[in-house]
């Protein structure tokens, strides 16, 4: 009997053959139109129900001042993720994409308001800088709204190349930026 070659997976991101790494990635979400709440718990169920993905941590809500939309833009809930993924970044950013679409997301002018936006935060130690992901977020350093729920749930964290979350936050305005006792995310 002939046997067949062992299958197995190249991994795009790292070119190694074999089993795909767990990586604990953040994710961040948004939502500043309709049922604010609503989006952001789908959204956290529909990253769950991948089967590559594990949620570790679930950060409260908070409701946060928009920063950099229009004036007169309504507030935001956010809200901070930590999961383990075996997913390469950009299937993991792709599901990110998919999610947002799932919940109405209309990509229109830049600050429009947003039914649901999904970030990847960080990766692991990834680093990418292309057309379709830039890892770090390259802003996620200076925004209250990330990192006040990141640093909830993960006391440690880091942004590779700028710093712990703990030390980051101290530099950035966290005044609009209020936790909503009334409100969480639920698996
Ligand atoms: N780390 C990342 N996380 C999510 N999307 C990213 C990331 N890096 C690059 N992108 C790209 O950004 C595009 C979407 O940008 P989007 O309209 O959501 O930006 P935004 O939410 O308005 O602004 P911001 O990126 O500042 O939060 C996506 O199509 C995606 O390809
Ligand atoms: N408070 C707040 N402001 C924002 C947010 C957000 O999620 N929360 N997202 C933006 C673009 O992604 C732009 N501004």
């Amino acid at each position: 009997m002939t046997e067949s070659p062992t299958p197995y997976v190249l991994d795009a991101d790292t070119m190694t053959g074999g089993m795909r790494p767990i990586r604990q990635a953040v994710v961040a979400f948004g939502s500043n139109m309709g049922d604010r709440h609503g989006r952001i718990q789908g959204g956290v169920s529909t990253l769950e129900d991948t089967p590559e993905v594990t949620v570790v941590a679930i950060s409260s809500v908070y409701e946060t001042e928009p920063i950099g939309t229009p004036d007169g833009s309504d507030k935001f809930l956010n809200a901070v993720v930590l999961i383990d993924t075996t997913l390469t970044v950009h299937t993991l950013l792709d599901r990110a994409l998919a999610i947002e679409d799932a919940f109405g997301r209309e990509r229109s002018e830049p600050g429009a308001p947003r039914t649901l936006d999904v970030d990847l935060i960080i990766v692991g130690d990834r680093v990418a800088d292309d057309d379709q992901l830039i890892l770090p977020h390259p802003r996620a350093h200076e925004r209250g709204f990330v990192l006040v729920p990141w640093l909830e749930i993960d006391p440690e964290g880091e942004i590779p190349g700028k710093g712990f979350v703990a030390d980051l936050i101290s530099g950035v305005d966290t005044t609009g930026v209020t936790k909503r006792e009334d409100l969480e995310i639920i698996l």
